[in-house]
């Protein structure tokens, strides 16, 4: 067990970062206008509210934690807002990053324009094996965010390589189940905020701030009991491959396709118990994309690896090297897990030799 006190000071900064920019999201996503979306030089949508959420959990970090060195990597960087035919977005950015914080009364500051932007651009760090680094993904799931369904405002802390704490807020997760058909939405409570330091545990409370308290993976040990998380995005993940693997080993529950490391946090608090992802041949995956993820699964008892069953390196700089994809699952049905991961690749791979 990790001493309760180390990374405490990190740990209230990132939940504090983390629920801040969940509230720019949420008042974003009540009025979403289409000229709030531009696409990046990939195509994939970036709102204000990806901008706006990464100016924020920067610049709270750096409020909270003002005598540490400050590094973090992050996903977007406020080039396209520098160029001509980008000022009334950035504007509307700016507006935004100082209403959210003049929620909070301990913040007595106007930031300008430019301020917002050394924000954004503070996230360019390249991470790496030593020091500490911060890793963010200001809205996880920015199509899920788009469609008005789950995303995360996702937030890790790299020490030495290594994921030490994690927070996940997820503005749209019910309390109850995801994963139970029966449930009656309308009676939901929603928003959810997971969090977890090393050695400690993993903490789930209302996002509107009700006391935490701790969860755990699933417990089952037959997976035919097991329901199935996968990406809502059939291009981000092979549906096919999972849908064969989950054949194999029995599963008899439709797959529950969400948006974003809400799938994480759903499967930490046992909602499902297995999160499977097989992006398509040439992606690479991103730190930000699974590090506050890994911890909140790990730190409630689950396991997550790459298809091949090695742990998941972070340290390596902003992207993932990874075999073929990540499995997601407690400890007792990782072993059949990887069996049936590694049939179905192999049949893949002979299947598409003989084409
Ligand atoms: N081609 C491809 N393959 C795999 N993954 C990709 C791909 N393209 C994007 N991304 C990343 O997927 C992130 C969204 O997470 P999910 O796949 O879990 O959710 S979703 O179902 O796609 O909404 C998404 O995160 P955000 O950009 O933060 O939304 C991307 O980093
Ligand atoms: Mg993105
Ligand atoms: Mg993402
Ligand atoms: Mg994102």
């Amino acid at each position: 067990m990790a001493s309760s006190s180390l990374y405490q000071r990190e740990l209230a900064a990132a939940v504090k970062a983390a629920s801040l920019a969940a509230r720019l999201c949420q008042t974003v996503q009540k009025s979403i206008l289409s000229s709030d979306v531009q696409s990046k030089a990939d195509k994939s949508p970036v709102t204000v509210a990806d901008y706006g959420s990464q100016a924020v959990v920067s610049l709270v970090l750096k409020m909270e934690l003002p005598s540490e060195s400050f590094s973090l990597v992050a996903e977007e960087d406020a080039g396209d807002l520098r160029k001509d035919g980008a000022q009334d977005t950035l504007k509307r950015i700016t507006k935004l990053v100082n209403e959210t914080l003049s929620t909070d009364s301990t913040y007595n500051i106007s930031l300008s324009e430019e301020d917002v932007l050394a924000a954004i651009d503070s996230g360019k760090s390249e991470g790496g094996p030593s020091g500490q680094h911060w890793v963010l993904d200001p809205i996880d799931g920015t199509k899920g965010f788009l469609r008005g369904d789950q995303y995360a405002i996702a937030l890790g802390l790299l020490d030495e390589g290594k994921v030490v704490l994690g927070v996940l807020a997820c503005p749209n997760l019910p309390l109850a189940s995801i994963a139970n058909p029966d449930r009656d939405a309308s009676q939901d409570q929603i928003g959810c905020l997971f969090s977890a330091k090393i050695g400690c545990g993993t903490d789930m409370q209302l996002l509107n701030g009700s006391t935490a308290k701790k969860i755990h993976v699933s417990t089952i040990e037959n997976p035919a009991d097991a329901s199935l998380f996968e990406s809502f995005e059939a291009a981000h993940s092979m549906h096919d491959l999972s849908s064969s693997i989950t054949q194999k080993l029995g599963v008899q529950a439709p797959p529950v396709r969400i948006d974003s490391q809400a799938k994480y946090g759903a499967l930490a608090r046992g909602d499902g118990a297995i999160y499977l992802r097989f992006p398509h041949k040439g992606y690479r995956e991103k730190i930000w994309d699974h590090a506050a993820g890994f911890i909140v699964v790990s730190e409630a008892g689950g396991v997550v690896t790459d298809a091949a069953g090695n742990d998941l390196d972070f340290s390596k700089g902003r992207y993932l090297d990874l075999d073929t994809g990540i499995l997601v699952t407690n400890k007792k049905l990782m072993p059949l897990l990887l069996n049936a991961v590694q049939d179905a690749l192999k049949e893949k791979s002979l299947s598409t030799s003989l084409l």
